[in-house]
Parts: C-alpha cells; structure tokens; sequence
C-alpha cells in the first residue's frame, strides 16, 4: 500500500440515497456516522476534500413524489433537499472533529453562506471541508453535474462517486445480474454506451475538463481510502 495519498485535492459526490441505509427514507443515524468516518481519515492524511452531496433520500425532481407538478418546481424542492442532507453531514463532522462549511448553489443565507469560488478554495487550503450544497442552483440538472462543475471550478484532480453500487456496469447491476463490472472506461464509451451511472451532462463536462471520474460503492469500508491512495479500486472514467 503507498504511504502518501496520490491526491491533493478532491470533489466527493456523496450519494444521497445511501443516506438512508436501511431505512425507506430520510437520512440513517448510523449510516451517516459511518460516512463521516470514512472522509475524516482522508481528510486526516493532507487530502483537501470538497463534497457535493445528493438529495435522493428525500426528494427528486422527477421521482414519484412530484407527477403531476412543474418541473422546475419539483427541481428546486430537490435541491432544498441536497441543503438538509448538508447541513446534517456538516453537523456530523463537526461532531466527529472535522471543521465543514456548507455553501448554497441557493441563497438562504439565514442557513448557509452563499457558494463564493475564492471563499471555497480558501477554506480547502485551511483543511476545513467544503460542503456545496443545492446542487447547480438550476432545474434540470443532477448533484452528478454539480459535482463535475464544482470539481473543475476547484481544480480537484479527482471527482469521487460514492454510491450504492461497486462500479460502472455494463448495464445496471440492480436490474441486470448478467452485467459486467468495467474497472475502466473512456467517457465517450460510457456516454456512447448510455450508462445510467451518471448523467451525460456531468460525463461531457469532465470530459471536456479531461477531469477523471471513479465510481465506488460508500457501503465498502475503506474503499474511499483506497481510491485516495491510487489503488485498484472502483471503476475508473477518463478522457
Ligand atoms: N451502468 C451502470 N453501472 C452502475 N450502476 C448503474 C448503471 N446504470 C444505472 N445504475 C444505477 O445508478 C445508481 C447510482 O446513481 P444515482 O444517481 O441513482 O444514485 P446516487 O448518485 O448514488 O444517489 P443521489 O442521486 O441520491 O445522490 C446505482 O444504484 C445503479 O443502480
Ligand atoms: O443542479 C441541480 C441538482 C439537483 N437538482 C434537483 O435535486 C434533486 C436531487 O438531486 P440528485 O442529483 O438526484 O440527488 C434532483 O432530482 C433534481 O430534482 C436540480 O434541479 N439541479
């Protein structure tokens, strides 16, 4: 195992849907403890960590919850979502020793300070972790492109995807039991193959910025460590 991690700065996209664990809904006491404990031992080797987080335990702009209402509206109550899911994280490593500062894509500055570019990379330098919430701030888009944004605006070398599944499949694992675990893939094959792991948007912006991607599954302890120090772990996406 190397002894330094192989990354200075990172964009961690925390899945929202695993802030559930096993319950059907809303954020899992011990599930967000566990999360946090696995950011602060990166966080505790010199790795500046910046975190988009999701809103899918609470609220999605084109789940089942919103039929029937104005897209744009369902889109934005999506994004209040990803601001509880952050200021409950922020709390939790607060709690866990870490120092986190959440900024809204939305401004709701009674809450959160707005996201301010300079102001966010200041704080990474000061090891605090950065906690951008309310995705882009624009309906239509995905905490996956918000990550991919706000990754390349910091300059991470690595945007990390942390979800419920261990990789880029060739088609979802969840449905299909027959499909094959990439350990990479290009961005145009996975767009051209129209993987559902991530959203084309956020594929075509990281491609663009040539800004890598590794998929790896949040319920595997000390996979995000492992990603970190450059080992094989995941699926990696690159230009
Ligand atoms: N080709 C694929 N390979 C791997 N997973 C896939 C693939 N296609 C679809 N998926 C599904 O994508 C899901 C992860 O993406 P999704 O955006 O739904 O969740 P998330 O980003 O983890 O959650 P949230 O949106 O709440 O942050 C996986 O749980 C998996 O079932
Ligand atoms: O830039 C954005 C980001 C998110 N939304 C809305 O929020 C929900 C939750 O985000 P997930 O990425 O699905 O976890 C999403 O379904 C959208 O409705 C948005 O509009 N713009």
């Amino acid at each position: 195992m190397p002894s330094s991690p192989a990354h200075k700065r990172i964009l961690l996209k925390l899945s929202g849907e695993a802030l559930m664990g096993d319950d059907a809904f809303g954020i899992n006491r011990a599930t967000i403890v566990r999360m946090v404990e696995e950011v602060a031992e990166v966080v505790n080797s010199g790795v500046q960590v910046a975190v988009v987080i999701g809103g899918g335990n609470i609220f999605r702009g084109v789940a089942g919850g919103s039929v029937g209402m104005d897209r744009a509206t369902a889109d934005y109550m999506g994004m209040l979502a990803t601001v509880m899911n952050a200021l409950a994280l922020a709390d939790t490593m607060d709690k866990s020793g870490l120092t986190a500062r959440v900024m809204s894509a939305i401004a709701i500055e009674q809450v959160v300070e707005p996201y301010v570019r300079p102001k966010a990379l200041q704080y990474l330098e000061e090891g605090k972790v950065v906690i951008f919430a309310a995705g882009t701030g624009n309906p239509f888009f995905t905490t996956d492109t918000a990550a991919a944004l706000r990754g390349a605006e910091i300059g991470a070398e690595l945007v990390l995807k942390a979800t419920k599944v261990d990789g880029v499949y060739s088609a979802d694992p969840k449905k299909d039991p027959s499909a094959r675990r990439y350990s990479k893939i290009t961005f145009d094959d996975a767009m051209a193959q129209n993987l559902g792991i991530m959203d084309a948007t956020a594929f075509a912006l990281c491609r663009d910025q040539k800004l890598p991607i590794k998929v790896f599954s949040i319920f595997k302890h000390g996979a995000l460590k492992r990603v970190v120090m450059g080992e094989d772990e995941g699926t990696l996406v690159y230009a």
